[in-house]
């Protein structure tokens, strides 16, 4: 594995792990075998037109394409892989403090009960404590739940902030969200400072607390700050409201400063107008009202976007992202840096697979090698200027101008005439007949828009990079019950999906823009729902046959069950070595391995028939938020690793697959047992079921052992059982 450095003297080095001719050969040896399975579909067709067996067969063969492209495409994933490395000493050395830039700061929320306000501002205050010059941060907070309470939150936060920023620059806190500092283990100080901020963050925490549960904000608070009368002066309504802006901490205010007598950074908090009759466009349409409101209030030439779950974890991630930027060498032709999404709320061994190793630290740095990171929302900071839709021209300096950028800075003190001016462009007729969610801002119109966006970012000429630092730069949450997980899959299945069906398609819209490999790269992604058709064929079609005794592989004597074999076993036994070098544990490889099947068979099945409907005009856009709190029933059972089931109807397909396919190997092994051929004939069909049964024992035991709420409700179970036996009555007969 040759290691090789492209940049000596920038401020980021980048490794490229190149001649990977270990892998490759392995690749072509997989893929040889993938054409024999092919060449013997082909040429073994059953002759009979009339036999069901021939159609049974077709459909086998017409799965096993799909598998051996989808592969294929897969290989851009792995094919070379880049690491990225910054040099944050030498970025102070050239530019100093004063030389670094602006920056403001999205943070996004949109429903009080499932985001809950506190949460929120512990994400705000991280953002507002980085180690960087508090006079150069705006931090912006979006509401679109327009709670009250989320207001009420940030103005504490906006008091608290006086006291946490400079105690967390005089200690060096880290990380930077309250709650998760409080909740250390260890490394906490015990002198009089630490004292007295933890118990301003508790009483703190007690009023929001307070002001939630009993449904009403005290009087004497609302009397501190104007914002209030907002929301008692007229209706106000999720759907229905007008513009609600107010500047909490103006930070080109002299007179405010910490308590230590330093600036602060601008704190703002948004919740833009809201009509019945106008698409709001959910995530997309705030980004766009933020990257207007904030050009009008502070206009910094770097954006960083983070959910209102992500809060920051290295207080030193702006330091390090000005690296890319504002490196002379390489930097000036990338437009956005993503950071891997990573979560603190995985439990031990990932149950519901939703951070594989693999993807973090494999998958995405090989996209990134093919030419730039996927975007992914949040997590990621770009230069303004090219999410407002600006190409990249070739021999243009794109540097940042500091200076030009300290002339923009508007120098208004009078913060209510400020706020009037930047209000309307958060209104929701200012975007009738403008770019604005085409080429200007964040795309509308699909569920994953931050993915369509950042492909039309590339396919103007800039590149980005995918970063993933030694210390996490952002903590999430991930989805904590089953259902919520398949339900976020389905909704990103779905926006990638139409994102290949529109004219984004990468290899249409990307062509001679971007590299072939890139193409395949987002593609990899973007045909994940088309795979629940030749799946569930594959988990259905041959225990139906079993049943009935028909055999649709090789047998086991003949050549031609080799190839099966081989790519079967080698596929596996490299994903589970890749798996275990990428730091997972066994337990969580196979965890994953369940997830992908129930994704694939439900939220990937759902999204297509959603795209395909859609494309007759039969559906519309929406987004279901993940939920980030659940009771305390439920985050007990996580932690656990006993999985969520319940009542959602999704899961009658789990169901019935795992039963069909325990029915089958029952079958399978009578067959073994009783006929003299069994297993010669049925041996991979055998295989097939057994794995099926053995991945879905958590299934079986929701079904018919557990009593407690996450166990599979008692309706799903019945459609269940009703669906396999007439399944497997009509193969019967
Ligand atoms: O109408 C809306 C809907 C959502 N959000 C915010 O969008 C973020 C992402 O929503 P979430 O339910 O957490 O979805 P995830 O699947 O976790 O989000 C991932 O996938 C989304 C695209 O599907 C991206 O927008 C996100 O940035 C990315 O983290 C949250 O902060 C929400 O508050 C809004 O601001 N307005
Ligand atoms: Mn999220």
């Amino acid at each position: 594995m040759a290691v090789q450095s492209e940049s000596s003297n920038g401020l980021f080095e980048t490794k490229v792990i190149k001649g990977h001719t270990g892998y490759r050969a392995f690749a072509l040896t997989i893929f040889v075998n993938i054409c024999l399975i092919w060449r013997y579909r082909a040429t073994h067709v059953p002759k009979s037109c009339t036999e069901p067996h021939r159609w049974a067969w077709l459909g086998l063969f017409a799965s096993e394409l799909w598998f051996g492209l989808f592969w294929l495409i897969n290989q851009s994933l792995r094919w070379t892989h880049v690491y990225h490395h910054t040099f944050k000493h030498k970025l102070l050395q050239r530019f100093g403090e004063d030389g670094l830039p602006r920056v403001d700061i999205f943070v996004f929320t949109a429903d009080p009960t499932i985001e809950p306000s506190f949460m929120v501002i512990n994400t705000v205050l991280s953002v507002m404590a980085y180690n960087y010059p508090s006079e150069k941060l705006s931090v912006y907070l979006s509401d679109d739940g327009v709670s009250i309470f989320t207001f009420y939150a940030l103005f504490e936060a906006s008091i608290f902030a006086k006291h946490w920023i400079p105690f967390c620059n005089k200690f060096r806190v880290e990380p930077r969200s309250p709650v998760a500092y409080f909740a250390k283990k260890s490394g906490l100080p015990s002198d009089d400072e630490f004292e007295t901020i933890k118990r301003l963050y508790e009483d703190m925490k007690d009023r929001i607390d307070v002001a939630i549960s009993s449904g009403r904000i005290p009087e004497e608070i609302r009397e501190q700050h104007r914002g209030f009368l907002e929301w008692s002066s007229r209706p106000v309504t999720k759907g229905d409201h007008s513009t609600i802006l107010q500047i909490l901490i103006n930070g080109k205010d002299s007179n405010v400063v910490d308590v230590e007598g330093n600036a602060m950074p601008t704190l703002v908090y948004l919740a833009r107008e809201k009509r019945p009759h106008y698409p709001h466009n959910f995530k997309a349409g705030a980004v766009n009202a933020l990257i207007r409101v904030s050009s009008e209030i502070s206009n910094a030439p770097v954006i960083l976007s983070v959910d209102c779950d992500m809060y920051s974890n290295d207080p030193n991630t702006l330091r390090d992202v000005m690296c890319f930027f504002m490196d002379e060498e390489n930097g000036h032709d990338i437009a956005f840096v993503q950071y891997a999404q990573k979560f603190n709320n995985i439990s031990k061994n990932d149950v519901y697979g939703n951070m594989s190793k693999v993807v973090t630290t494999v998958e995405h740095s090989g996209v990134d090698a093919q030419g730039g990171s996927i975007f992914s929302g949040t997590g990621s900071l770009h230069r303004r200027a090219t999410l407002c839709g600006m190409k990249r021209l070739e021999n243009h300096n794109h540097e940042f101008n500091i200076e030009m950028d300290q002339q923009k800075q508007i120098s208004s003190s009078n913060v209510a005439e400020l706020e009037e001016r930047s209000k309307v462009l958060a209104n929701c007729a200012y975007e009738l007949n403008t770019q604005w969610g085409q080429e200007m801002g964040l795309k509308y119109g699909c569920p994953v828009e931050d993915v369509i966006t950042g492909l039309a970012i590339q396919c103007r000429g800039w590149r980005s990079v995918y970063y993933l630092p030694e210390r996490s730069a952002f903590l999430g949450v991930a989805p904590i019950t089953l259902a919520q997980g398949l339900i976020q899959f389905k909704r990103w299945s779905e926006g990638l999906f139409q994102i290949f069906f529109s004219k984004y398609c990468p290899f249409i819209y990307g062509h001679g823009k971007i590299k072939l490999g890139l193409q395949m790269g987002y593609s990899a992604y973007l045909l994940w729902a088309p795979n629940s058709l030749p799946t569930l064929y594959y988990l259905i079609v041959p225990s139906l046959c079993l049943i009935k005794g028909i055999p649709l592989f090789p047998k086991m004597s003949s050549l031609w069950f080799l190839p099966f074999a081989y790519v079967f076993i080698a596929k596996n036994i490299y994903g589970l070595v890749e798996g275990l070098r990428s730091g997972n544990t066994l337990t969580s490889w196979w965890n994953l391995e369940r997830i992908w099947l129930m994704r694939t068979t439900t939220s990937f099945l759902f999204s297509f028939i959603e795209v395909v409907m859609k494309q007759f005009g039969l559906s519309q856009n929406t987004f279901t938020i993940t939920a980030k709190v659940v009771d305390d029933d439920v985050s007990k059972r996580y932690e656990q690793e006993i999985m969520e089931f319940g009542s959602s109807p999704m899961f009658i397909i789990t169901g019935s697959l795992a039963l069909l396919n325990l029915l089958s190997l029952f079958y399978g092994l009578k067959q073994v047992f009783l006929g003299s051929e069994g297993i010669e004939l049925f041996a991979l069909q055998i295989i097939l079921c057994g794995l099926v049964v053995a991945i879905n024992v958590p299934v079986y035991e929701a079904m018919f052992v557990r009593k407690d709420r996450g166990r599979f409700s008692t309706n799903i179970t019945f459609a269940s059982i009703a669906i396999v036996s007439v399944l497997s009555l009509i193969s019967l007969y």
